[in-house]
């Protein structure tokens, strides 16, 4: 199975449309073996309220290999569960230079896992993630309209329409009936955005990110499904893994909660 067609079936099989960030910030914990086991306490607690799982890669890397390795973990206990894995990690480069990352990160034990990459350096460099996520049943998530305020500095002026479009094109070619492995990142804070980005690339898979801390609620998502509730994934980090403190228990009710506003935002369960 692909990762858009297991996120798809989770929605159907389970209801849901939560990505489940997981951002764990080392201030938060006495050492490194504390915030591994949180971490994955709360991917485990949370894992059936999920379509998929998102790890930063920021907050790994910023503790050096210890870090990488919590992440390798997270990544093969995600596995474990069946929860599909999307690695936000926004890469970008030369075309050469991103087909290593495409190889890293999308390739091996990470094949069939979904990646964020950014698009500034041109639709070309595009290419290496496309093929190789293609290739190896994952997906890329491509930066169209990311969520914090300063977007519009380099985003406004049509740019986010016009990665939309080039979004759209590479999905084109992929096999009817089924969300591509080419995805868009729009952000939940832009809800009166959504509809737009809905119809500009109906066949690409949307990240939501921005519920919950960034102020973005599961309510106003709508816009960004299709008819039949899929397509989107709702993304909520800090407001799920801490919810309240380092209580899992208040994970579990806050990923409860995200997921039952978004069923009932689109009247479906
Ligand atoms: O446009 C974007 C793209 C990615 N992100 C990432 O999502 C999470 C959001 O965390 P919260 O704690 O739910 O605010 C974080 O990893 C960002 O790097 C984004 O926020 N906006």
């Amino acid at each position: 199975m692909t990762f858009a067609q297991a996120v798809t079936d989770r929605t159907r099989r389970l209801g849901t449309r939560l990505c489940v960030g997981l951002d764990p910030r080392a201030a938060a914990y006495r050492d490194v073996d504390h915030l591994r086991a949180h971490t994955l306490d709360v991917l485990e607690a949370t894992a059936p309220l999920a379509a998929c799982v998102k790890p930063q890669f920021a907050f790994y890397e910023a503790l050096g290999l210890e870090g990488l390795v919590v992440l390798d973990e997270v990544c093969a206990a995600a596995r474990t569960l069946g929860l599909p894995v999307l690695l936000d990690a926004k890469r970008g480069d030369i075309g050469s230079t991103a087909a290593a990352y495409a190889q890293g990160w999308l390739t091996g034990r990470h094949a069939g896992a979904a990646l964020t990459v950014n698009p500034f350096l041109g639709f070309e460099t595009l290419t290496p993630f496309v093929e190789t996520a293609h290739a190896h049943g994952g997906a890329v998530f491509v930066l169209v309209k990311t969520s914090n305020p300063g977007q519009g500095d380099l985003q406004g002026s049509g740019v986010s329409e016009r990665i939309a479009v080039e979004v759209a094109r590479l999905c084109a070619g992929e096999p009817e009936g089924e969300y591509a492995s080419v995805g868009a990142v729009v952000g939940a804070t832009h809800a009166h955005d959504l509809p737009l980005y809905r119809s500009l690339m109906p066949r690409a898979m949307l990240l939501l990110p921005g519920l919950g801390a960034q102020g973005a609620a599961a309510g106003d998502l709508a816009g960004a499904f299709a008819p039949d509730g899929t397509g989107a994934l709702a993304s909520a980090s800090r407001g799920v893994q801490y919810a309240r403190d380092l209580d899992v228990t208040a994970s579990v009710h806050a990923a409860r909660q995200y997921r039952d506003d978004l069923n009932a935002a689109l009247g479906v369960t």
